[in-house]
């Protein structure tokens, strides 16, 4: 999917949200434990209750490793059951890959082509050649962890080498690479504060959003600081919305949920 696809589907759909199907099997309602694939079966009740107030699902694939070739299993179908039932929505495999440069295609490889995703999340910590593999994908995204939503964010990121901080040596080279067209970054939600510098350096690039809802960061604080002319912003949801309920309502507890991110993202694009 391209970006200017993108912006019209967020402007469409006056939404600007990625839900993350992070299936843990000791949070969905038990009676799916029963089914043949447990997590298939979530996301896919959860797919169809949301789909029309989202522009982008981003499944963490720590979260189907965890349960070996089943869980692999799962990712495949429900990857399939986005690209084929809603070709409209982007799609995100949070895998924070990175590796020497023929391993990284080979990632690339299995997460753009195998499995027919959108996008990869990518760590930038080995350089140019370990991002290249990905950005070389045409009509595919890489997104780069710039600055995380967790604590750990300032054991590295913040500190200054050469006079600026490694986050900010990470937007400026990375905005050079080729294919630099190709990028998005992750800024978390809980680091708004730092927005207003990191558009100073991308002000153009979408930028994934994590950390809104469980992690607490806060929508309007983002918007405020990390939106541009073309929205620029894809702001994730993960157990805040997909953990709404743990009984049989709970697609639509989750639909809920995700309404109401997407009517505060309703009122900010229309202001
Ligand atoms: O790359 C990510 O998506 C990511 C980066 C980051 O800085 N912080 C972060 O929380 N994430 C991911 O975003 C999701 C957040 O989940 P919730 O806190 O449940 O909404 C998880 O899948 C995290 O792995």
């Amino acid at each position: 999917m391209t970006t200017t696809q993108l912006i019209a589907e967020i402007h469409k759909k006056k939404s600007f949200l990625c839900i993350g199907l992070d299936v843990d099997l000791q949070k969905i309602p038990k009676y799916l434990l029963e089914t043949e694939d447990p997590i298939f079966e979530f996301n896919k009740a959860i797919i169809d209750a949301t789909h029309h107030l989202a522009v982008a699902y981003k499944p963490n694939t720590a979260f189907y490793e965890a349960y070996g070739i089943k869980g692999w299993q799962a990712l495949e179908k429900t990857i399939q059951y986005l690209n084929t039932n809603h070709p409209e929505i982007f799609t995100i495999a949070d895998a924070k890959r990175g590796d020497i440069g023929n391993t990284s295609s080979m990632y690339a490889k299995a997460f753009f082509e195998d499995l027919a995703f959108d996008s990869v999340t990518v760590a930038p910590y080995m350089g140019k050649d370990s991002v290249e593999p990905f950005l070389a994908f045409k009509g595919k995204h890489t997104i780069l962890l710039a600055l995380t939503s967790n604590k750990g964010a300032f054991d590295f990121q913040t500190k200054i080498i050469d006079n600026k901080e490694v986050y900010k040596h990470v937007l400026e080279t990375s905005k050079s690479w080729e294919n630099s067209e190709n990028l998005m970054y992750v800024v978390g939600a809980t680091k708004a504060s730092f927005l207003g510098e990191i558009r100073k350096i991308i002000p153009e690039h979408f930028l994934l959003v994590p950390g809104v809802g469980a992690q607490g960061g806060n929508l309007q604080e983002v918007c405020k600081y990390g939106m541009t002319e073309n929205v620029g912003l894809l702001i994730n949801s993960s157990r805040g919305i997909i953990y709404a309920s743990n009984e049989a309502d709970f697609a639509s507890a989750a639909a809920k949920k995700a309404e109401e991110l997407q009517l505060q993202m309703a009122a900010i694009l229309t202001k």
